[in-house]
């Protein structure tokens, strides 16, 4: 049996009990369906369950509401969470970018050369600076210009685009506009921000600057989901380089630029590829 991609993962949590991959496995059997990769964590500290398993069913014409039924019954017997995704769908995303192009620039080559597999419904920005790139790669751009008065009626622009475009994620590449509470609600679990430190140093607008004047010798990237507490939502993604006593903030800023664009990347890809779950206010990554 030739093993192309798999057809569906299915991502799930719940209560840490006895039988959970026995009860799942058993279901992908009665199901005619071939396991390709499963992977499955139980954390001691909260006494949950995470598991995900990507596979494809034997009949080719297994539709995922076919497969929805029986699952939802078997979920129920665990009070699980749970999500089932046809892999072969691309999540609407919409990315957003102030004044530093590095990550857009990055995440829209990955898509072009068909590495990231979504379909980008927009950019979006407070500033023109991205329009010209938005226009060469024919995606369409949003000037939603934002002051501390006119940021209730952008951000419900803003919300009106999502909900228009159908959108599933929200990308913040270096978007320097704090959400509102509202605003994160709105887009809770579906958006995903680059940090330009290694969290929990060194947050807010200028990261940097601080680890420049605090002498750090490690400088690097969170990328996270969105929560009305700045720069604290659940990490997806973090990675670090190396620097010295002789780069400056800008040299700090050069060198944690590659840094960022690669961390954001892979989280965006993590979770269009559904290998991220919260579990409370951090996530299991199952990479
Ligand atoms: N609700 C949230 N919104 C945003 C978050 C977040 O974690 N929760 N992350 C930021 C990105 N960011 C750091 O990664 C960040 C962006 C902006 C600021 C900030 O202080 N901005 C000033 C204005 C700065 C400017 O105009 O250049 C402000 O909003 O008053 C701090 C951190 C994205 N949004």
């Amino acid at each position: 049996m030739k093993l192309d991609d798999p057809k569906f993962v299915l991502k799930l949590s719940c209560i840490d009990t006895i039988g959970i991959v026995h009860a799942i496995s058993g279901f992908m059997v009665q199901n005619g369906c071939n396991i390709i990769t499963n992977q499955q964590f139980g954390d001691r500290d909260t006494e949950r369950f995470f598991m995900r398993v990507a596979f494809t069913p034997v009949d080719p014409d297994t539709s995922i509401e076919r497969l929805r039924a029986p699952l939802d019954t078997l979920a129920a017997r665990y009070d699980m969470d749970w999500t089932l995704h046809d892999t072969s769908d691309r999540p609407r995303v919409i990315i957003m970018v102030s004044k530093f192009g590095h990550c857009l620039n990055d995440l829209l080559y990955r898509w072009k050369i068909g590495a990231l597999k979504v379909d980008i419904a927009a950019i979006v920005s407070n500033h023109r600076d991205f329009e010209d790139l938005a226009n060469r790669y024919e995606i369409p751009f949003h000037h939603m210009p934002v002051t501390p008065e006119t940021k209730q009626a952008q951000e419900a622009a803003l919300a009106a685009l999502v909900e228009d475009l159908r959108v599933d994620l929200v990308v913040l590449a270096r978007y320097m506009q704090v959400l509102s509470d509202g605003m994160c609600r709105f887009l809770e679990g579906r958006a995903i921000n680059i940090h330009h430190s290694f969290l929990p140093s060194f947050k807010g607008a200028a990261p940097y600057t601080q680890a420049w004047a605090r002498g750090v010798k490690l400088i690097g990237a969170t990328a996270h989901y969105v929560t009305p507490d700045l720069d604290e939502g659940p990490i997806i993604e973090q990675e670090v380089v190396r620097v010295s006593h002789e780069d400056g903030p800008a040299q700090l800023t050069a060198l944690g630029r590659d840094v960022e664009s690669v961390v954001l990347a892979r989280a965006v890809a993590f979770h269009v590829e559904r290998r991220v779950l919260l579990n409370g206010n951090r996530t299991v990554v199952f990479r």
